[in-house]
């Protein structure tokens, strides 16, 4: 564990910490040879499997970035984390709960036979992919553009601008999903979707193609871990009780079947994207001694070379070092 500053908002330590962060960006990069970039959606072979950014974001104000951060990548899975949210706020958090369970499932983000094998009443979670097509159907609004509207707007509030879309990546995603359109179609039998099929696809299609860098995710999280409440304005952005819900999710489903490991060695909520983003959040903690980011912080990072689960290879590694240096853990 990192120790020997009594005050960690100073410039001097700040300067510090971010030496340290660029020697394990240096270090880490180095594993992303042992992760292979999503090939299932064409256009994501394109990324450099090479590249790894973070970016942390404390609630005073002080950040660290390293490595790759410039690079806008698509949020991919990580949408579900947003669509959720929207999707509470629109409806209330009771009618979500009702519909979508918040169970973690042990299976791929993209597994039909759960469905299948189980038949529950309601999908498992909404950050498995059957989940998240339920929420999207759920969304208001009749076309796939007033559905996502809500979602633009959110991140707007929470960044200051308004993330793109990556129309090359929708069209890609649009023409080769077979799987996603096989679980709609599974979906729409047992009577789960709330919205035509084909709508809801291509808004869930597009949720995952909106256009973000680790600094916007580091500033989302960042949000998350002050349970919804701008620090600076102290403005309500996102209602605390739905934050709860939305880490408690990300703790328990939010790396997939790594979902369980992910907590046990880094500890703190989060959701990671296919196309090599992770968005982590680390609550404020309790300690005797200070630590670095003690009033919580978002974490953003880039890496487009995964591992077999589908979760960033380095990106992980990186956050486990760091978790483990920084005392991040909840636990
Ligand atoms: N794990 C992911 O990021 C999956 C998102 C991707 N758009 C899909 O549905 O397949």
């Amino acid at each position: 564990m990192v120790q020997g500053a009594a005050n960690w908002n100073t410039e001097q330590t700040q300067e510090w910490l971010q030496n340290y962060v660029d020697d394990w960006v240096a270090f880490y990069r180095k594993h992303t040879s042992d992760g292979e970039v999503a090939s299932y959606i064409p256009i994501l072979k394109e990324a450099n499997k090479d590249h790894l950014g973070i970016s942390i974001l404390g609630k005073n104000g002080m950040a660290i970035r390293s490595g790759d951060v410039g690079i806008p990548f698509t949020i991919q899975s990580i949408s579900k984390v947003i669509s959720f949210i929207v999707a509470c706020m629109e409806r209330g958090v009771g009618y979500m709960l009702d519909r979508v369970d918040v169970e973690p499932t042990g299976e791929a983000f993209n597994s039909i036979m759960h469905l299948e094998m189980k038949k529950p009443e309601k999908p498992f979670n909404p950050l498995v992919n059957a989940g998240a097509i339920t929420v999207t159907s759920m969304l208001e609004g009749r076309t796939s553009d007033e559905k996502l509207e809500p979602i633009f707007h959110l991140l707007e509030h929470i960044l200051g601008y308004r993330p793109a879309l990556n129309v090359d990546v929708y069209e890609s995603e649009r023409d080769s999903s077979m799987r996603n359109r096989a679980i709609g179609y599974y979906l729409l039998e047992i009577g789960f979707l709330e919205s035509d099929l084909n709508i809801t696809l291509e808004t869930y299609f597009k949720q995952c193609s909106i256009e973000v860098t680790v600094d916007d995710l580091a500033r989302i999280g960042m949000i998350i871990a002050n349970d919804g409440e701008d620090p600076d304005s102290k403005e309500e952005i996102i209602p605390r009780q739905v934050t709860r819900i939305a880490k408690a999710l990300m703790l328990t489903c939010g790396m997939y079947d790594a979902s369980g490991k992910f907590a046990t060695y880094v500890g703190i909520p989060a959701k990671s994207g296919v196309s090599g983003g992770i968005i982590a959040i680390a609550p404020p903690r309790v300690r005797e001694e200070e630590l670095p980011f003690i009033n919580g912080c978002g974490i953003g990072v880039y890496g487009p070379a995964l591992d077999d689960k589908g979760n960033s290879i380095a990106g992980i590694r990186l956050l486990r070092h760091i978790a483990k240096q920084w005392d991040l853990s909840i636990f």
